[in-house]
This record gives C-alpha cells, sequence and structure tokens, in this order.
C-alpha cells in the first residue's frame, strides 16, 4: 500500500528574485490498487510524484509511505522494496554489457557467481534478449536498453514497481510485450504513460495538472477527463 499525506514539492527559487516553484501541492492518495497509472501534460507532475515513491525526491511537506515505511526516515527500506524504471534506460544501467547489468542486480540474492551468471542469461533469454546479451549497452536500440533495464529491475523482484513512461521508446510489438509482463507482473505497479491504451490497462488513473490531482477513479472516467481538459479550441 502506499500512501501519500498532504505532499507538496516545493524548489527554491534561485537568488535572482525567481519565487519558490511547486512541483506538488498538497496531494494525498492511498493507492491499494494493483495497478495504478499517472496521466497528465508534459511537466504536470507526473515524474515529481513517481521519484516520490522511491525516496529519489523528498517531500518538502506531508508524508509518504510505502508499505508503512517512510522515504524520509526508512530510506534505505522503501529502496530495497520498490524497483524503479525510468523514461531514459541509460540513467539506470550500471554496466556495459546486459548481462553484467542483470548479473549486477543479483549480486545480494545470489552469492555464487556461475549460478548468477546462470540466472542472469535465463532472464535476458525469457524476454527474447539473450542473442544481446554480451553486446555492449550503447549499440543496443533505445527500446532494447529499455526491456533489458526492465529485466535487471525485476531480477530483484521488488515488492513495487514504479515506472515512469516505460513504453516512450518502444515498438508495437515491444509495447504489447510490455503491457503483456505488466499484466502478469505480481507486484503492485505504479507508472505513468501519455500513451491512453497503456493508462487504460490500469485499475485507477490519477490525473494531474499544474502539480495537483485533478481527477482520480476507473479508466475510463480519468481518461474521458483528461481527453477533455486536452482538447484544443472549440
Ligand atoms: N529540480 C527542479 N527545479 C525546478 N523545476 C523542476 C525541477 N524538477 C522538475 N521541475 C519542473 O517541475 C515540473 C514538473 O516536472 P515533471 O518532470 O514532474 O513533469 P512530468 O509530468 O513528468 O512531465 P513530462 O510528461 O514532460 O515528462 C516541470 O515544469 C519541470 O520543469
Amino acid at each position: 500500500m502506499i500512501e501519500l499525506e498532504g505532499v507538496s514539492v516545493v524548489v527554491p527559487g534561485s537568488r535572482h528574485g525567481q519565487p519558490d516553484r511547486t512541483l506538488l501541492g498538497d496531494v494525498s492518495l492511498r493507492l491499494p490498487e494493483h495497478r495504478v497509472c499517472v496521466i497528465g501534460a508534459n511537466g504536470s507532475g507526473k515524474s515529481t510524484l513517481l521519484r516520490l515513491l522511491n525516496g529519489m525526491r523528498q517531500p518538502t511537506a506531508g508524508s509518504v509511505r510505502v508499505n508503512g515505511h517512510s522515504t524520509v526516515d526508512e530510506v534505505r527500506a522503501v529502496r530495497a522494496q520498490v524497483g524503479f524504471i525510468f523514461t531514459d534506460p541509460l540513467a539506470q544501467l550500471l554496466m556495459s554489457t546486459p548481462i553484467e547489468d542483470v548479473e549486477l542486480s543479483l549480486r545480494s540474492t545470489v552469492r555464487n557467481r556461475r549460478e548468477r551468471t546462470r540466472l542472469a542469461q535465463r532472464l535476458l533469454d525469457e524476454r527474447n534478449l539473450g542473442h544481446l546479451a554480451h553486446q555492449s549497452i550503447y549499440d543496443l536500440s533505445g527500446g532494447e536498453r529499455q526491456l533489458v533495464a526492465l529485466t535487471s529491475v525485476l531480477a530483484v523482484e521488488p515488492h513495487v514497481v514504479v515506472a515512469d513512461e516505460p513504453t516512450t521508446l518502444l515498438d508495437l510489438r515491444n509495447r504489447m510485450a510490455l503491457r503483456r509482463t505488466f499484466a502478469e507482473l505480481p507486484q503492485q505497479l505504479v507508472y505513468s504513460t501519455h500513451d491512453m491504451d497503456v493508462a487504460a490497462d490500469a485499475q485507477r488513473v490519477v490525473v494531474v495538472d499544474g502539480g495537483r490531482v485533478v481527477a482520480d477513479g476507473p479508466p475510463v472516467e480519468s481518461i474521458a477527463f483528461y481527453e477533455a481538459a486536452m482538447r484544443v479550441g472549440p
């Protein structure tokens, strides 16, 4: 269960007279659902909201709890529970090849090195990435990198998966594959997207605008609200 209570995120203004900037204002959410999606226009605060969930961003006011753990006081416990998938996989791939990256993820759970390599290869094979295991991360396509990042995050079986616009770089086939993977995940999943088909896969869709929650409910209703708000002109 994820709980945000009276959460604001304010960035201080510059010394040159720029005022403080409120990225999120007074957000309260209890999220027990298995699949929660956050939608909103560019710059509305989706990434800021998601980054609160693993303590990457700290609230200026209010509290964020993940399965009872505070992201302020127990950030290590929270990070151990929450796997975060970035829009840009290069932000999270730490090693030079896919197999090394997945092995790195497995380091704390699989002590034996050979066993670790075998498991890493199997996990990559399961996502049809096995043939790329030893290729340089920089020689992979954006979509392939995204799937490697996903494999590394899921390898440690986090309790909660948070994904920030995970389908942006994926072609149709890989987007379908990711949606299937997400549908089958046993963990709670919180994700953002600009793709309304992907948003509709959730049980609950939260709409943010200007750092505030402006709609929150079943996908059909939230998406209709958002599409109406986005409609420009007569
Ligand atoms: N450290 C910061 N200092 C000042 N402004 C910031 C900072 N981080 C984010 N912002 C601003 O906060 C707003 C919300 O950013 P955020 O990344 O949460 O938006 P988003 O909804 O994820 O957008 P997108 O759909 O474009 O990815 C943006 O206008 C962004 O420029």
